[in-house]
This record gives structure tokens, C-alpha cells and sequence, in this order.
């Protein structure tokens, strides 16, 4: 990979490579833009097998949350942060090193949990650097703020896709019980949705079974269930050449970061089956909002309020999409992209007033 290609093309400003010796620490922090305020990412902890698969990562991260924010409407850049560990290896003193290197940024980085970290774990990192946020789990913490915008986003999506069905009508199949995974399943529950559950844990998927009367799959069944909408709550690069074959939903909607594992490619190929795919960084902004939210003193009603707008832009994108016949990847780009560039014109004319 040439780095600085990479990072040309993608718009990037900054890339910091960490290491400490004493605890092991392999991290890289990457600040897509900063342009409308501090960096928000949050940190990642995942086992990659190569270190351009991190750096790859922790790119296309990155710009994900700058556009996450402008479409969630919030004035902060975009971040994101991946150590390089197996979940089993982490220890404190490697998570107060990187607070450290966090620290090193003055507030340009400004972070919080992602997969394998715990809201206990940014309590540990916080001690290296105040620049941390989702420490006071306020509105039920990013997780349930997140599977709050996903639900509204399922809804959206119905309306839109499904215009003849109730939410008390469709079938969903889950792709991840975790932390969004199992809150999603509970809001599924509570709307009388049919759910599918599958994940690596037996234990996970049992309790979904147990608490919302879920089915449990196998993991490589999930995807040619005869389903309305198959909501992606694990990991990436999900939606690819080989599941496009398998998919019968008509609608993706989940959490899940970097969903599609080519963007051009597969958001055509996704349009092409029409299957209405909900962009990821928009539909699971929820947790954003509410770190943002704790960030700048906003109460939980102001939080939720923020979250349920998720419904509302998603739709100005369905419609951007159809009326400009472009996939809705392209659509919710072009949408961010002009938010920002409106937002930095306003920042620049308030300087020279
Ligand atoms: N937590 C948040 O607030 C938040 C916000 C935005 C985006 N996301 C994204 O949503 C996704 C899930 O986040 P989370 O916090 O729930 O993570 P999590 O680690 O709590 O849950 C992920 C779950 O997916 C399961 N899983 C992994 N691979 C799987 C596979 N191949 N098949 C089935 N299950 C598999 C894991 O066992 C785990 O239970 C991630 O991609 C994350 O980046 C999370």
C-alpha cells in the first residue's frame, strides 16, 4: 500500500503510528478531517492478520465518521483509531499507554469505545487523556442510542421499500448479538417483529431466544433467509460478491461499519437487485449522537431527539437516490459532502466577518 496515496485520495490529514515497547502497544490513529472541530472515532481493538489490513481499516473508518457527522448534522471531524491485539492480550497499562498517545493530539483525537473495548476499558484509557467520551453511558449509553437510530432506520426503510407491511408484519434477520445487536433485537421484539439471530456465541444467540422469542441460524445461514430485511451487527465487508448471491431480503439495514466490502461496486450491484440499502455511517449514527451529546452537556431528551432524526435523513436520501437514479451510497455521500462543504464556507465567512 503507498501510504501517502492512500491517504491523498482519501482526503486524510493525519496519521499517527503508535508503539510502546513497555506494554506492547501497536496502535494507529487516523484523523480523516478536522476541519469543523475535533476528530470523534471511536477505538477499535481487533486481532488483524496484517498491518495494512489495520492501516486499511482504520482509513476507511476514519472517513466514515466524518461523513457520519455531517449527516447526522453534528460539527466535529472524523476519527478513528485501531490497536492491533488480540482481545485476550489487552491489559490496562496498554490501554493508559495509548490514553497517552490520544493525549499527545491536544484534543484534535477525541475517542471512545468500539468493538472488543468496554465503557469500563475508556475509564482505563481516560487515564492517560481527558479526550475521551461514552464514559457516563447517558440515554443507555452509545450502544442502545445506536440500536435506537437502527430500529428508526428498519422503519424508514419499510415505509419506504415495503410501503403494503407493518413493522408487526416483517421478518428480520439479526447478524450479531453484541452490544447494538441485542438492544436492536429487544426494540424488534417490542414492535412485534419476527427476528432471526445468529452469532459466533451460542450464549448470545440463547439469550436472544430466551428474552424475544428469536430463531437461532447457524452463522452462514443468515444470509439467504426469506426475510424483509437482514440487519448486518457484526462486522464489515458483509455485503460482497458472494452474499449478493445468497440475499433474498429487499432491505439492508444493521450497524455494522463498512458494510459493503467495495463501495462502487457492490451499493450497484445491491441497487441492481433492488434491494434498498440503508448507508451504514448514516443509520448508525446513534452512537455518535450520544457521545456528542454527553461532549457538549446535552440532556437525554436532546440526545433521543438527535437519534430520531436518523429517520428523517435517511428518507431525504431515499428520495435524493431516486430522483438523481444514483445508488443511496452515492447518495448519502454527495448529501454529506455538501453538508461539509456548506458548513466549512460558514465557518470561514464567521472568521473574516
Ligand atoms: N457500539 C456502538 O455504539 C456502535 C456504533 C456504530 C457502529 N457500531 C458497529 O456495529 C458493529 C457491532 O458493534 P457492537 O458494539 O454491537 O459490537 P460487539 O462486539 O458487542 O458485537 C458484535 C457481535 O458480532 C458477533 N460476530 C462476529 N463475527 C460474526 C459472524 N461472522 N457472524 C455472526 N456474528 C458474529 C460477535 O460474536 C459479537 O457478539 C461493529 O461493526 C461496530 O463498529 C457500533
Amino acid at each position: 500500500m503507498n501510504l501517502f496515496e492512500s491517504t491523498q485520495k482519501m482526503g486524510h490529514e493525519q496519521v499517527l503510528f503508535c508503539h510502546d515497547n513497555k506494554t506492547n502497544l501497536r496502535a494507529i490513529i487516523a484523523i480523516h478531517d478536522a476541519g469543523l472541530g475535533a476528530a470523534m472515532g471511536a477505538t477499535r481493538l481487533w486481532p488483524y492478520a496484517s498491518e495494512e489490513e489495520a492501516l486499511k481499516d482504520a482509513l476507511r473508518l476514519s472517513r466514515g465518521m466524518t461523513y457520519k457527522a455531517a449527516c447526522a448534522g453534528i460539527p466535529v471531524g472524523g476519527g478513528k483509531a485501531v490497536i492491533i491485539a488480540k482481545p485476550e492480550h489487552k491489559t490496562d497499562e496498554m490501554l493508559e499507554a495509548y490514553g497517552r498517545f490520544v493525549d499527545s493530539l491536544n484534543g484534535r483525537f477525541i475517542t471512545g469505545q468500539d468493538v472488543n473495548l468496554c465503557p469500563e476499558d475508556v475509564r482505563t484509557i481516560r487515564r492517560g487523556t481527558r479526550h475521551v467520551v461514552g464514559v457516563s453511558e447517558q440515554a443507555g449509553g452509545p450502544a442502545v442510542t445506536t440500536a435506537l437510530g437502527v430500529f428508526l432506520g428498519i422503519k424508514a426503510a419499510v415505509e419506504f421499500r415495503l410501503p403494503n407491511k407493518e413493522l408487526n408484519q416483517i421478518r428480520v434477520a439479526v447478524q450479531g448479538a453484541g452490544n447494538v445487536g441485542k438492544n436492536l433485537c429487544q426494540l424488534l421484539h417490542q414492535a412485534g417483529v419476527e427476528i432471526f439471530v445468529t452469532d459466533l456465541s451460542r450464549e448470545r444467540t440463547e439469550e436472544i431466544k430466551q428474552l424475544y422469542g428469536a430463531t437461532i441460524v447457524q452463522p452462514e445461514e443468515i444470509y439467504s433467509l426469506d426475510v424483509d430485511v437482514f440487519a448486518p451487527c457484526a462486522l464489515g465487508g458483509v455485503i460482497n460478491c458472494t452474499t449478493l448471491l445468497l440475499l433474498k431480503a429487499p432491505i439492508i439495514a444493521g450497524c455494522a461499519n463498512n458494510q459493503l466490502e467495495d463501495e462502487v461496486l457492490h451499493s450497484t450491484i445491491v441497487e441492481s437487485k433492488e434491494i434498498l440499502y440503508c448507508p451504514d455511517y448514516v443509520i448508525n449514527a446513534g452512537g455518535l449522537i450520544n457521545v456528542y451529546g454527553e461532549m457538549i452537556g446535552a440532556n437525554d431528551e436532546e440526545i433521543i431527539d438527535g437519534v430520531s432524526r436518523i429517520y428523517d435523513t435517511l428518507f431525504e436520501i431515499f428520495f435524493k437516490s431516486k430522483r438523481e437514479n444514483i445508488t443511496t451510497h452515492e447518495a448519502s455521500k454527495r448529501l454529506a459532502e455538501d453538508r461539509i462543504m456548506k458548513a466549512k464556507n460558514q465557518k470561514m465567512l464567521a472568521k473574516t466577518a
